[in-house]
């Protein structure tokens, strides 16, 4: 009789022949080599990327990869999950990866997640607005939203698929219907407004961008990202030019992208970067870490819409508590009422698609 471990490996040798370059996949008969691996014990959060081999979804996969917080790394496409799978599995850090590719393979993708981060959907091309996905990204994100219900129905969702304002809306729908909403726990993703508010406030004040905040409140498309540059921290003051400027740019920042793109897509990597940085504040919630906060477009009671981005507590159930919108300025109010008349329609937009 020969060994057991030894059949196992003559086994696993066999499948990488067959299946070469996918022993993470889902599906894949032979020994799991990076399951079964020694993680140097580190007890860690379970995240899933629905989209992970797209522009957005691969750097994000990588940089999730790399967060200690990570035990479990579930890539999730309806197209080239295996190459995406291989690829980041290969870095040597703790997170376990494994990739699923398509609509089968979705609820196993889901199951036992804490933390599902979506930027699954198609990006805009030069003269599109982000209103202009609706049509593709909210069946997307329904479907995706259904499998989370059904699977993973505790976890934190980090929604991204545009347009954010109409999709955040259309997954509290799917929820609803499904008995398992939380609004705790369904975040909307604008940590790129505030990046970008960051990087060109701190060009203006010719600090570094790791030492400025600025608060970005509303939603995430044009009129609706509204920066208060009256409550940047640390406190600094502006001339009328500069607030145009600051704020013209702020609201274009993802149309300045777009067209230097020319055609190619949006934006990819700051994206990446920043859902990368909104997810670790997630899971230091998770976590307990006292005071993380940061702006999401959550379930809010701070206007009269039913949705609204402002600064929120990260904490162990989610967005633990949202805060108010603060003192603003006279431009600032003008920015508000012309935010809250857009939005109001995109989140109507989204209910209807699940309701009607
Ligand atoms: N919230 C934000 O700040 C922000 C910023 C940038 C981009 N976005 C949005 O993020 C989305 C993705 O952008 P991108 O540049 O990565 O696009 P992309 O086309 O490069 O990648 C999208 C990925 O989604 C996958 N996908 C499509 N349908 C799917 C499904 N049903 N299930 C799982 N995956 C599916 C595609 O196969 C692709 O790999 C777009 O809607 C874009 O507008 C949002
Ligand atoms: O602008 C886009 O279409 C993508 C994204 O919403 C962004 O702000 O970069």
């Amino acid at each position: 009789m020969q060994p057991s471990s030894d059949v196992n490996r003559r086994i696993a040798r066999l499948a990488a022949h067959l299946h070469p370059s996918n022993p993470q996949m889902e599906g894949y008969f032979g020994l799991r080599r990076a399951n079964c691996r020694a993680k140097g014990g580190a007890p860690g959060f379970k995240v899933a990327i629905l989209g992970a081999a797209g522009g957005i979804g691969q750097p994000l996969a990588l940089l999730m990869k790399m967060n200690p917080l990570v035990s479990v790394l579930h890539l999730y496409d309806v197209v080239n999950a295996p190459g995406v799978t291989a690829d980041v599995s290969h870095m040597d850090t703790g997170a376990v990866v494994r990739g699923f590719l398509g609509q089968p393979q979705l609820e196993n993708a889901l199951t036992g997640m804490d933390l599902v981060i979506i930027p699954a959907g198609v990006p805009r091309k030069p003269g599109m607005t982000r209103d202009d996905l609706f049509n593709i990204n909210a069946g997307i994100v329904r479907t995706l939203c259904e499998g989370i219900a059904k699977c993973c129905p505790n976890a934190i969702v980090n929604l991204i698929s545009n347009p954010v304002n109409s999709t955040v809306p259309i997954a509290a729908e799917v929820f609803k219907k499904a008995g398992t909403f939380d609004p705790k726990k369904l975040l909307g993703v604008t940590t790129l407004d505030v990046v970008r508010a960051n990087t060109f406030v701190a060009e203006v004040l010719g600090v570094d961008p790791r030492e400025v905040n600025v608060p970005v409140v509303g939603g995430h498309a044009g009129v609706t990202i509204l920066p208060l540059l009256s409550q940047v921290n640390p406190s600094s003051s502006f001339t009328p030019d500069e607030v145009k400027y600051l704020t013209d740019r702020i609201q274009n920042g993802g149309t300045e992208v777009v067209e230097a793109k020319a055609g190619t897509g949006s934006a990819t990597l700051s994206m990446a970067y920043a859902a990368a940085k909104f997810a670790d504040a997630c899971l230091r919630g998770l976590k307990g870490d006292a005071g993380i906060i940061e702006c999401s477009f959550v379930t809010s009671a701070v206007t009269e819409l039913p949705f609204f981005a402002t600064k929120v507590r990260l904490g162990r159930i989610g967005a633990e508590e949202i805060f108010p919108l603060g003192p603003l300025n006279e431009f600032e109010r003008i920015g508000l009422e012309k935010a809250k008349k857009e939005l109001a329609e995109s989140i109507q937009k989204g209910i209807n698609f699940i309701r009607k």
